[in-house]
């Protein structure tokens, strides 16, 4: 259905993985503002076959992937299945398998406050910060949580200041960085408990 996007050695691209079950403006709010402030080339959305911590199934890929192409519309933006294609599930692997595909790609792991607070749970998530350079969004509610979390207190040395952000794909890993912006309060179960989705 879709093809894989094509990045030149030495460009830093973002990904930001998600279930995006809906995709909503927070998604969209985030992407822009990575892209300047991790001084990114390109982000893809990598639309997740679903969240290996979760245990309700999403909504069909299919539908969740038009969804997204819809309201993600940006040149420097690219909404795929990726790991639907490559037959992975978790996020350590997916990471190794793009960095086979794509070699001289610098990939930075996108994520909300949420996901670095829980991040110590994921698997390898040891090996995707020792090799893969981690930019985190402040997220209503969850800035604190994310502070505190064994990941950020493991890794405090790697931390690179909000003021150098823009260089993180370019840094030797482990490199971290956390910003924080107008905060967007939109969440896919907010919008699911309204009604307003499958
Ligand atoms: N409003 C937001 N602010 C900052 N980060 C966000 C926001 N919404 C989503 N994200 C981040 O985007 C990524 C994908 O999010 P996801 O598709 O899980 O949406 P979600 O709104 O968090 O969904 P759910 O409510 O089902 O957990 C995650 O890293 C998440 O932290
Ligand atoms: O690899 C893991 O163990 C892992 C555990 C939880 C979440 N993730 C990834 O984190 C991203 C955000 O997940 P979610 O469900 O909050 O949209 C998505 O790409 C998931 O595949 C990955």
């Amino acid at each position: 259905m879709y093809g894989f996007p094509v990045a030149k050695s030495g460009q830093v691209i973002g990904l930001l993985g998600g279930s995006f079950d809906p995709p909503h403006e927070g998604h969209v709010h985030i992407t822009k503002a990575a892209l300047k402030r991790f001084g990114l080339d390109h982000v893809w959305w990598l639309v997740s076959p679903g969240n290996p911590l979760k245990k309700n199934g999403p909504a069909p890929l299919n539908e969740r992937i038009q969804a997204a192409s819809a309201m993600m519309q940006h040149p420097r933006v690219r909404v795929t299945g990726i790991e639907a294609q490559l037959g992975t599930r978790y996020t350590a692997q997916t990471l190794q398998a793009l960095q086979r595909r794509y070699p001289g790609v610098r990939f930075v792991w996108l994520m909300g406050a949420d996901n670095l607070a829980q991040f110590h749970h994921w698997q390898d998530w040891r090996w995707i910060i020792d090799n893969v350079p981690i930019g985190v969004i402040a997220r209503p509610g969850d800035r604190i949580a994310a502070r505190l979390s064994k990941a950020a207190r493991m890794y405090a040395q790697s931390k690179v200041p909000s003021t150098a952000s823009h260089m993180i794909g370019r840094l030797p890993t482990p490199a971290w960085s956390f910003v924080n912006l107008p905060m967007s309060n939109q969440s896919s179960t907010a919008i699911r408990a309204r009604g307003e989705w499958k």
